[in-house]
């Protein structure tokens, strides 16, 4: 490996191991990393969910499941805390805003509900089965639930204290979508100071193709990196087990 090797936490004690991304190779260790799992809830990869309602292709979602799966399997086997994050609000919408909020003109789940009054309150409604998060995945003892009411994490959640009270600074990122939540919460992360690292094979895009490239050219170009599943396994496996 010719690249350097960047270092978030130079004063590590702990062990840890070097993680193949792109544009360099980042060490990790389970001390200061956390895998954040971006909105793997029914609305966003079930059929009869909110996007598949609204129109989009639900279908490629049922493979990142178990692709995310493996990588919680390792990311535990280490002990790296693992944070499921929730999008949605409270079952009256107060938290969805009014129409003096952009959130009202640009979710798709408030447009298509206004669109089809028969689908009133059921899409991203704290309680309902579209809110709740995947058979596939369900939280472990020891693992964290964030909710948060819009695209990105690091606004109106607890995520950011929950991040420094552990001391965690460097986010992999899982989860859908690449191009929304998964962008947006990386994103403001590079803002707060964390290194985020998108698992490219453990995420999945709303909308055509190219904007999974593009919001992966964006990642590793300009806020983050991007590995892979393999890598991930590979590099984690190597940490000691967990206490
Ligand atoms: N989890 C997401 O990326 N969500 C994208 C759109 C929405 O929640 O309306």
């Amino acid at each position: 490996m010719s690249e350097p090797v960047i270092d978030p936490v130079p004063q590590r004690s702990g062990p840890s191991v070097v993680l193949p991304a792109r544009p360099e190779p980042l060490r990790i260790d389970a001390a200061t990393t956390a895998v954040i799992v971006v909105d793997m809830q029914n609305a966003y990869a079930s059929k009869g969910g909110y996007v598949d309602e609204a129109g989009f292709d639900v279908g490629p979602a049922a493979g990142v499941i178990g692709k995310i799966a493996q990588v919680l399997e390792v990311a535990r086997g280490a002990g790296m805390p693992v944070i499921f994050l929730q999008n949605g609000w409270d079952a009256g919408y107060v938290e969805a805003g009014t129409e003096q909020s952009p959130n009202y003109h640009k979710s798709n789940a408030l447009k298509t509900m206004r669109a089809r009054p028969e689908l009133a309150g059921k899409f991203l409604a704290r309680g309902g089965w579209d809110y709740e998060l995947v058979d596939g995945l369900a939280p472990q003892d020891g693992d964290i639930r964030v909710s948060k009411p819009r695209y990105s994490a690091f606004f109106n959640s607890q995520l950011d204290t929950i991040l420094r009270a552990r001391g965690i600074r460097t986010l992999i990122f899982t989860g859908i979508a690449t191009n929304v939540c998964v962008e947006s919460t990386l994103r403001d992360g590079f803002h707060l100071e964390y290194f985020g690292i998108v698992i490219e094979d453990a995420v999945h895009h709303l909308g055509p193709d190219f904007i999974r490239e593009a919001s992966l050219y964006n990642i590793e170009k300009f806020f983050g990196w991007v590995s892979s599943l393999a890598d991930f396994q590979t590099a984690v496996g190597q940490l000691p087990p967990a206490v």
